[in-house]
């Protein structure tokens, strides 16, 4: 069996494309920024002028935080994780994304690979994160 998950409350994925799929005990988390419900990107804040600083460690921590919100309405939740796929648009951000990272997670956590992308969908966007967590539908031995 497979259910697409559109999590009311979060921002409205920009295409036809549900938050997350579930297939099975399996659940995909889409490609998910920290864009927030108003279409307002977290770690990205623009001044007076205009002139907008980039935050690797805020997109970060609200990816990580808006694919656990993602997670609790599919009935699961980070510590399910068993896959994450990070893409960076700039290595030099590795350290920063990777520090927060480990405040989440450490070697019993999800296998994880990191790539740098030419771009995101949105040019104030430095990570995106698509992720796989493992719930079973039924309890074992219940
Ligand atoms: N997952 C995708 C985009 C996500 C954008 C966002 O969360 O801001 C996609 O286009 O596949």
């Amino acid at each position: 069996m497979t259910e697409g998950i559109v999590v009311r409350g979060k921002a409205v994925p920009r295409g036809r494309f549900p938050h997350a799929k579930r297939a099975g005990d399996l659940i995909y988390v889409s490609g998910t920024s920290s864009r927030r419900p108003d279409n307002t990107i977290a770690g990205a804040e623009a001044d007076e002028f205009g002139t907008v600083a980039l935050d690797i460690a805020e997109q970060t921590r609200a990816v990580i935080e808006n694919i656990g919100d993602v997670l609790k309405a599919a009935g699961a939740d980070l510590s399910d994780l068993v896959q994450i796929t990070a893409y960076l648009v700039n290595m030099n951000d590795f350290g920063g994304y990777n520090r927060v990272y480990a405040e989440y997670f450490d070697e019993t956590g999800p296998a994880r690979t990191t790539v740098a992308v030419h771009q995101l969908p949105h040019p104030h966007l430095l990570i995106e994160i698509q992720a796989v967590a493992y719930r079973p539908l039924r309890e074992e031995n219940p």
